[in-house]
């Protein structure tokens, strides 16, 4: 096992997605089997309690690569030196809201903690927004950060690339390891748009597979952009243990890149790329090699697709004027 461990923060560590994501990264999840991880969990201070409950159950998990645990209710101590920055902590969504609705409640999380990134974390942080609205608040987080590369932020768009993927085998009645290229564009909202015009099933275009115009359109679309709304009206809660995942998945491939011919989804700040206004933090087809993402290039962008992008992306840039307008960034 190397030496050094890596400084993996997590925020929100006390709440339903953590309970889950706490014990699969001290297990060696994020980083293999190889690599000592030392947790920094940071929460507001009346969930300390509960959260070192939590702690008490990571010691007697006894993970050989669990190196230490710190936690704090006070950001600049617990992402001092952090190499992965895993933002969860914001309040969730109940029943008839929209992520959108969050936006005034948990963007003054965002600001502090860009702030605070900025001033300690290490020069390597990568930053993983998975809290909601999460493509505004990375943005928030990032504009409050100036002194970190821009490419080390990024917002979670791989449990909707996920659930894209899952609806597709399920339809097509092949295992989820036959298909690749899956891209969602844009928010991470009921207006994303999971697109199978790239993707492919066994090496065959995803779409000329299915053959079914009207399915793609009215059931897988709209299926996988209100996922999350239809686990909160069967659990009572939002996706947790899913979430959790995603958000592994995603810090995984930040960490091992993305495997040769295939790419993910994931939510960073546009340069202007398939026409997304420059600066968003909007969800494209990216690939990852040696801990840098780059957005794939020269697709094909159809009239259904733009008008589907299109209007993902005005929602972003009205959620970046309403924090602008309070002031966030
Ligand atoms: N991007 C995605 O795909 C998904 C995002 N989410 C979002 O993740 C967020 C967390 O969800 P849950 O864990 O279910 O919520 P939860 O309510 O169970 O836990 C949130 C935790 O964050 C903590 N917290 C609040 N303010 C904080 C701050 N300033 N610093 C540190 N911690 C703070 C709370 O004390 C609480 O323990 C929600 O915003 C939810 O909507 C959930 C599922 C998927
Ligand atoms: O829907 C929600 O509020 C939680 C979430 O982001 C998801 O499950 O995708």
């Amino acid at each position: 096992m190397s030496p050094t461990p890596v400084k993996v923060a997590v925020t929100g560590a006390a709440g339903q997605i953590g309970y889950s994501l706490l014990f699969r990264i001290a297990s060696g999840a994020l980083l293999g089997p190889d690599t000592p991880v030392e947790l920094r969990l940071l929460e507001i201070t009346p969930a300390l309690k509960s959260l070192e409950g939590v702690v008490m159950e990571l010691d007697d998990c006894a993970f050989p690569t669990l190196a230490k645990v710190e936690i704090g209710d006070d950001a600049e101590k617990v992402f001092d030196g952090v190499n992965h920055a895993l933002l969860v902590g914001a309040r969730p969504r109940g029943p008839g809201m929209e992520r959108g609705d969050l936006l005034e409640a948990n963007g003054g999380i965002f600001a502090p903690q860009g702030k605070a990134l900025n001033k300690v974390a290490a020069d390597d942080v990568h930053i993983t927004v998975t809290g909601n609205p999460a493509n505004t608040n990375a943005l928030i987080a990032m504009s409050n950060a100036p002194d970190i590369p821009t490419s080390q932020f990024s917002a979670l768009t791989r449990l909707d690339h996920n659930r894209a993927i899952s609806q597709l085998a399920a339809k097509l009645g092949v295992p989820v390891t036959e298909i690749k290229k899956m891209t969602i564009w844009g928010n991470h909202s009921a207006t994303q748009y999971p697109d199978l015009f790239h993707a492919e099933v066994s090496g065959k275009n995803a779409a000329e597979t299915v053959g079914d115009q009207a399915w793609l359109a009215d059931t897988f679309i709209p299926t996988v952009a209100k996922r999350g709304a239809a686990i909160i009206e069967a659990r009572g809660a939002s996706s947790a243990a899913s979430a959790a995942s995603a958000t592994i998945d995603h810090a995984r491939t930040w960490v091992e890149g993305t495997a040769e011919g295939d790419w993910v989804s994931m939510a960073v700040r546009s340069d202007g790329s398939y026409g997304v206004e420059e600066g968003l933090i909007s969800s494209f087809p990216v690939t990852v090699k040696d801990g840098q993402w780059s957005i794939v290039q020269g697709l094909d962008i159809d009239e259904f697709s733009r008008g589907k992008i299109d209007a993902s992306v005005a929602e972003l840039a009205e959620e970046r004027d309403a924090v602008k307008g309070l002031g966030l960034i």
